[in-house]
């Protein structure tokens, strides 16, 4: 029987299909501990090295609430995801979510934030390295990248935009070819030296809070509020817009979920792998603010170019710990750029599966087990945005995609709860958010839907641009091509 527009676009997808995957499928070979490791190495990376830098300005030493607030808002979302990959272990997370609970065409929708989460993400990601690995070689030999190999061609100025023929951002091409190599490699071999880079990277912060709480002093948090007569926003509205700039520091959590057919126990590790992943993250970022904070007085963050190794240094009156700093950094943002690489490929790999685009992205490759095509065409394109494109024109989007995909999931918790039940399959035990199913779905939302609204105009305008390229794929190719056409 053929199903009519509206019933094609709301198809869902039964949710026992998506938890066996077909033979020639991906293999199960990461743990408990090598998965909360890829929460921690997609989320802390490039971020909590800046933020302060532009969220003090914005809220003073109150930015340990803003640091609190965004924790929160990640954390609401991360319980969505953790009662959903529960239901759901599969490859696509959140497309995958959506998928099963509002529908194919919303899935489909969903696909598209997540390349704008994810793909994106990774380039402005490797292009942050670029900056971390020029100041490096700069500390450490006195050397820098020549600007035409390491700034991109196509450049955001006060004026609009310009070109600036000739030149290429070297640095993250090479970046995400290495990462490319580990992740045709193996799933298995990519999660362990990821796990290992982001060892370093912890200790490389326990470091700085270390070095900076020797220099701590209380009086730097008084007064705690910008007060009237400060520039900017006064009390918690500066708090507040400065969640929204440290929110994207918390970015990444969701990773945990793309990983769901090559987990052992995916319904117990993921969602556990979620939080434990979010739990690590929060105890650090809170560390790194109060240390920073006590470090220095609010005023001095304002246009600190080098983020925290300026801070080591000032305290340490050396140059040598922030050049550790520096190296953590270089090592801590290649984890952010594989581990998001690895996301998207995933990804990619369930929407395939599905039929929605083409079937190359599903082949694994049989020696390996990896999606080797699927790796090489997400590498290349992911390098060449980061070879020629300015980072600034890529974090609002990233932040747009990613806003829009935590409200899709968090709509998705109370309709898979319903649907559960109204086919008698109400699964106990397990993960399930507190609260019943609408506060916290109802809180996520609103709190991504605030920090959404600080984005430009530019932003929205080239994000329902985007959204219309993809409504016209969807229905050029994907709804005739959709596996749930055969079904
Ligand atoms: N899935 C993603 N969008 N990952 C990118 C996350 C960026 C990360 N939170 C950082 O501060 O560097």
């Amino acid at each position: 029987m053929s199903q009519t527009l509206v019933q094609k676009l709301t198809r869902t997808k039964p949710v026992e299909s998506h938890a066996s995957p077909a033979a020639g499928g991906l293999s199960r070979s990461i743990g408990l501990f090598p998965l909360t490791m890829i929460g921690v190495g997609a989320t802390i990376g490039t971020g909590i090295f800046f933020t302060m830098v532009e969220a003090v300005p914005k809220a003073g030493p109150a930015v340990i609430l803003s640091f609190l607030l965004a924790a929160l808002t990640a954390g609401l979302t991360a319980l969505c995801y953790a009662e959903l990959s529960f239901r759901i272990p599969a490859a696509g997370s959140s497309y995958s979510f959506a998928y099963a609970t509002v529908g194919e065409f919303m899935a489909f929708v969903m696909a598209a934030c997540l390349l704008l989460e994810y793909g994106l993400a990774a380039s402005a990601v490797a292009i942050g390295w670029s900056d971390y690995l020029n100041s490096f070689l700069n500390n450490a030999f006195g050397w820098h990248i020549p600007t035409a190999l390491r700034t991109p061609m196509i450049v955001s100025t006060p004026n609009g935009i310009a070109f600036h023929m000739g030149h290429i951002n070297l640095p993250p091409i090479i970046l995400v070819a290495l990462c490319c190599f580990l992740l045709v490699r193996g799933a298995k071999e990519s999660a362990t030296t990821n796990a290992i880079m982001v060892l370093i990277k912890l200790a490389v912060l326990i470091f700085f809070v270390v070095i900076a709480f020797t220099g701590f002093d209380i009086n730097n948090f008084h007064p705690f509020f910008k007060e009237a007569g400060d520039k900017g926003l006064l009390g918690m509205q500066g708090v507040a817009a400065a969640a929204g700039t440290v929110f994207f520091s918390f970015i990444g959590l969701d990773t945990v979920a793309t990983a769901g057919e090559e987990v052992h126990n995916p319904k117990r590790n993921v969602p556990l792998g979620i939080l434990a992943a979010l739990g690590v993250v929060t105890v650090f970022y809170l560390l790194v603010a109060v240390a920073a904070m006590g470090a220095q007085p609010a005023h001095l963050f304002e246009g600190q170019e080098a983020g925290l190794a300026v801070i080591l240094q000032n305290v340490t009156g050396k140059a040598w710990p922030a050049l550790v700093l520096a190296a953590g950094a270089v090592i801590s943002v290649f984890s952010v750029t594989l581990v998001t690489i690895y996301g998207q490929t995933r990804i990619l790999y369930a929407i395939s599966r599905d039929g929605l685009i083409s079937k190359s992205f599903h082949k694994v490759s049989e020696r390996t087990s990896t999606p080797v095509i699927n790796t090489l065409i997400v590498s290349v394109v992911v390098a060449l945005v980061a070879g020629f494109v300015d980072a600034t024109f890529l974090w609002d989007m990233v932040s747009m995609g990613t806003l829009t995909a935590f409200i899709v999931v968090a709509v998705a918790v109370p309709v898979m709860r319903r649907k559960e039940r109204a086919l008698g399959k109400y699964e106990k035990g397990g993960f399930r958010v507190p609260f019943g199913a609408y506060l916290v779905p109802g809180l996520s939302i609103c709190a991504c839907a605030y920090l959404m609204i600080g984005l430009s105009n530019t932003t929205r305008l080239i994000f329902a641009i985007w959204m219309g390229a993809t409504v016209l794929t969807y229905f050029t190719y994907s709804v005739r091509n959709s596996r749930l056409n055969k079904a």
